[in-house]
């Protein structure tokens, strides 16, 4: 809601050390005092905070007004990593619990403290300012640390983003769960690939992945009805080993056989990676051995199984110049709760930084900037 319909609705708003609070009066736990022309307030009461209905962590808005930017972090907003794929990520938290997760998403997650959404318009937005920089030939990609599809807006951004001139790919990764006949038909007039993760046909198996009673049926239904939309299809299973082997020649047969991969490769068989906060597990494969396997079913089934960016039409391209740098003290305001545990998002020139510490939400602190990996910023307090 607008701060203006809070105000209409009778609500107070009020500025609280410089951020603007709406706060509905309970007289008996808050107390007002005036300050020059500016009116604070005291509140005695519990914050209010808005969860994800999932995964029942802190759910943050991201909108303009929030003050977040939406470039330099991982978990929300966008990510140019210098090439003409723009990385979307709408929103966090995941209906699945895989036990290889790369980021620990779902229920009961050991490190994910808050959850992200972010306004549709701001994306579109700042999307296009930075699809302009790059010029023609865009993808869009939309991923993300959790289930893109559990975006609520998904159709509108779609719909958005499918008017920004110098976009001509709209990809998506998801786990599928949460398509049915009618979403893909909505979103087919958009999505030119769905990335669909689906790592074993058989229910046990898939149910021991993904940490839930897997509906095998639902997703390999979606799985055809994808590849005879105008969407395309690439099913991408993760190899976990001791889990999935065999699993793995029955996906790349189905997916034959449903003719996914109608102008792009129709499998992307990942290698599980485990990762510093992601989930892990004992067996590990090399990249040898992964890619010597690849090789061979190449072979057998006729078909590309290692890709390269040039199989999506993926090119290097300028990186939209970052304003702070490595090893650069700032001072910024705290804008939200980080991710993980014990972080803090600061806002500094319009690039969200990730630091570690204890103040809290309103609070200013000096940091130097540790990391810049392709424009997502970490930093340490001084
Ligand atoms: C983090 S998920 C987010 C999108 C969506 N929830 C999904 O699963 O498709 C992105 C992709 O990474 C894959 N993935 C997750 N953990 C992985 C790991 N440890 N190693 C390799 N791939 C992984 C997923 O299977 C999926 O294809
Ligand atoms: S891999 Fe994707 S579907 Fe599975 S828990 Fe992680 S984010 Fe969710």
């Amino acid at each position: 809601m607008m701060l203006k319909e809070y105000e209409e609705r009778g609500d107070k708003v009020f500025l609280l050390r410089g951020i603007v609070e709406v706060r509905i009066p309970i007289k008996a736990y808050e107390r007002l005092i005036k300050r020059k022309d500016k009116e604070y307030i005291i509140s005695f009461g519990e914050p209010r905070k808005v969860l994800n209905h999932i995964t029942k962590r802190e759910l943050v808005f991201v909108t303009k007004e929030s003050g977040i930017p939406l470039l330099g972090s991982s978990s929300f907003g966008l990510i140019d990593r210098g090439t003409n794929l723009i990385q979307v990520r709408p929103i966090t938290g995941c209906n699945l619990r895989c036990i290889f997760c790369s980021v620990d998403e779902g229920k009961k997650s050991k490190t994910r403290a808050t959850d992200y959404i972010v306004d549709p318009d701001y994306l579109v937005e700042v999307l296009k300012q930075v699809v302009e920089f790059k010029g023609e030939g865009v993808e869009v990609h939309i991923d993300g640390q959790g289930e893109p599809l559990l975006y609520p807006y998904m159709e509108d951004l779609l719909s958005k983003i499918s008017k920004i001139k110098g976009v001509s790919i709209i990809s998506m990764q998801t786990n599928g769960i949460l398509l049915n006949e009618s979403k893909i038909s909505a979103l087919e007039e958009y999505v030119t690939r769905f990335n669909l993760s689906l790592s074993s046909l058989d229910r046990d198996t898939a149910s021991r992945l993904s940490g839930i009673k897997y509906p095998v049926e639902r997703v390999t239904r979606n799985a055809e009805m994808i590849a005879n939309s105008k969407a395309d299809l690439l099913i991408a299973p993760v190899w976990v080993p001791g889990i999935n082997d065999r699993d793995i020649e029955k996906i790349i047969e189905f997916a034959l056989e449903i003719n996914a991969g109608k102008r792009f490769p129709p499998l992307g068989i990942q290698k599980y990676i485990p990762y510093k906060y992601g989930r892990k597990l004992k067996k590990v494969m090399t990249f040898k051995e992964f890619y010597d396997r690849l090789r061979k079913w190449e072979e057998e089934y006729g078909v590309k199984l290692i890709l390269k960016p040039e199989d999506f039409g993926m090119d290097k391209r300028s990186r939209i110049p970052h304003p702070i740098k490595k090893g650069e003290m700032h001072s910024g305001r705290i804008v939200a709760n980080g991710r993980l545990f014990g972080e803090r998002m600061v806002a500094v020139r319009d690039r969200v930084v990730t630091i570690r510490c204890d103040k809290r939400v309103g609070d200013h602190v000096k940091f130097r900037i540790t990391a810049d990996k392709d424009g997502i910023f970490y930093g340490e307090v001084v």
